[in-house]
């Protein structure tokens, strides 16, 4: 049986572990999938190229009441598709080729498993490892109602009907839809139905609770919520009861639990992901997993076995690529200094959702940092109340700031509005050097006028 010192399963994040640092040992490299994974294929990158054409498709809605009347005449989905992943694909090639090529690397193309302890198969290969690396990543989650398979939605799928999507192939449909229905109401829903609408799309969100983003701060996802229902039919409180294929298979209509119906050309489904963990064997090597689903990691990235680790979202809380990068830095580290392992900084995770409106944040809502006892001080500053906001008669997004007033420090801040991730990375730097509320406002110029003075004058209303 062929042995490694290292094998790496998923070539998302898992497969930057690859560098001169492991020059000299053997590296089996597993993918069952696109080469590069989530983020690269079907997740930020693209959805991202997606959103940038939707901003600007979704301008005349903006701009009229500045007195610059557009039109938007067409949009080239079809060119639009082909631009994006006529790169993307490109990458990941290149990227294969380029492993294939490595004299250290031997890539696995297929769905490994363990069999036994440090002991993994691909197919009909089985193989040792000293060292593993479980950096397999999360899926889509189809609901279980009736007249969705999930059968569909498996790797390499053929049966799906032409309707039943989820982020994973809306990106790649042949034309646009006259109409979709979204499920969901998280990151993914807020994300495709600004794309969508943006493109001329008639989208209806579908959401079990009374609001989007619901883990946001409670007033960030209500004005979330009021704004996207400008753009979409919102349908609030209403939970996936099953969907019903078109008789003449042109497209879907969704149930909702109280028998409410809403029929689209397409159906996306945005209800979260899974950690890819339960696919993996893992009890066979003795790797334990939690009650979520995920790999259980300690700070080092090191999992219940000896020479195990694990990294991004097959592990992490935070389902996001920066977290998975970091975290996948970590484990470079550690491999390499097995006796000065370095801990993984979960801090300070922010996030931003991409839609229109963007909306950015990190570290506790007002609610969480009340539950957590501390002496809280909030500030609400409108981007209307700054320059740059009058320019652009800003009368919806703010930035809200959550102090304690013990230390002096933010423990939290939650952007809605133009460029909130941008807005938000000098909040991000402050929490995570411990630079003072008030030292941050005072200690610099803030460009004058720039849309950061919204920053500035949240730090300077905050009652300390
Ligand atoms: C639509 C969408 C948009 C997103 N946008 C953002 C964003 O803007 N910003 C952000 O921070 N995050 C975003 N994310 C999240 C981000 O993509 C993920 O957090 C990140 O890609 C996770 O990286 P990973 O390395 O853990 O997993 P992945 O990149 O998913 O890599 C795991 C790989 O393992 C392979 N694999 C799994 N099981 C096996 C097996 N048994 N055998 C062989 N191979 C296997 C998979 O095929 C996959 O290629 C988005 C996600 C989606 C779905
Ligand atoms: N900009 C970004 O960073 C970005 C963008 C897209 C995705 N992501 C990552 O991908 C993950 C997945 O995104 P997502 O939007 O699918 O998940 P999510 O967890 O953000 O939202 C899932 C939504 O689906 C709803 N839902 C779940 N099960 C349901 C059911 N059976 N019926 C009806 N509704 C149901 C939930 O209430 C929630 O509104 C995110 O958690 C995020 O980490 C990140």
């Amino acid at each position: 049986m062929r042995h490694f010192d290292l094998c790496i399963i998923g070539s998302g994040s898992g497969n930057s572990l690859i560098d001169e640092s492991l020059d000299g040992q053997r590296v089996a490299l597993v993918e069952k999938g696109i080469f590069g994974g989530t983020c690269l294929n079907v997740g930020c990158i693209p959805t991202k190229m997606y959103v940038h054409p939707a901003d600007l498709a979704s301008t005349p809605e903006r701009s009229a009441r500045l007195g610059v009347r557009l039109q938007r005449e067409s949009v080239d989905w079809v060119g639009i598709r082909d631009r994006i992943f006529t790169r993307i694909d490109a990458i990941s090639a290149g990227g294969e080729d380029w492993r294939r090529q490595s004299d250290n690397v031997t890539l696995y193309r297929g769905t490994g498993w363990f069999t036994g302890e440090k002991r993994f198969a691909v197919g009909e290969e089985e193989f040792t490892a000293d060292r593993f690396v479980i950096a397999a990543g999360s899926r889509a989650v189809v609901p279980v109602v009736p007249g969705l398979e999930q059968d569909w939605f498996a790797d390499g799928a053929a049966r799906r009907p032409a309707w039943a999507h989820t982020s994973d192939t809306v990106m790649r449909i042949d034309a646009l839809p006259a109409s979709m229905v979204v499920v969901g109401g998280g990151y993914v829903a807020a994300e495709f139905a600004h794309v969508f609408a943006s493109f001329g799309v008639d989208v209806t969100v579908v959401v079990r609770g009374q609001r989007l983003l619901k883990d946001e701060d409670e007033d960030v996802s209500a004005r979330f919520t009021e704004l996207l229902s400008r753009r979409v039919r919102l349908v609030l409180g209403t939970s996936l009861a099953e969907v019903r294929a078109d008789a003449d298979g042109r497209g879907a209509t969704v149930v909702g639990n109280d028998g409410s119906t809403f029929s689209g050309e397409l159906v996306l489904l945005a209800t979260g992901r899974t950690p890819n963990a339960d696919t993996l064997n893992l009890a066979a090597t003795g790797v334990k997993v939690d009650g979520e689903g995920r790999v259980v990691v300690d700070e080092y990235q090191r999992t219940s076995v000896e020479g195990i680790f694990a990294l991004g979202d097959v592990s992490s809380p935070w389902q996001l690529k920066h977290v998975a990068n970091h975290e996948m830095r970590v484990v470079k580290h550690n491999l390499a200094h097995p006796e000065a392992m370095k801990a993984s900084d979960h801090r300070y995770v922010p996030h931003a959702v991409f839609s229109e409106p963007q909306v950015a944040s990190v570290g506790l809502t007002e609610r969480q940092a009340r539950e957590a006892g501390y002496d809280v001080a909030v500030a609400h500053q409108d981007y209307g109340s700054v320059a740059y906001g009058w320019a652009m008669e800003d009368d919806s997004h703010f930035a809200k700031l959550v102090a304690d007033r013990g230390t002096g420090r933010l423990l939290g801040a939650h952007i809605i509005g133009p460029e909130a991730s941008v807005l938000l990375q000098p909040l991000i730097q402050a929490m995570s050097f411990g630079l003072g509320a008030r030292e941050m406002a005072e200690g610099q110029y803030w460009i004058h006028p720039a849309m950061t003075e919204l920053v500035e004058n949240a730090l300077l209303a905050l009652d300390m």
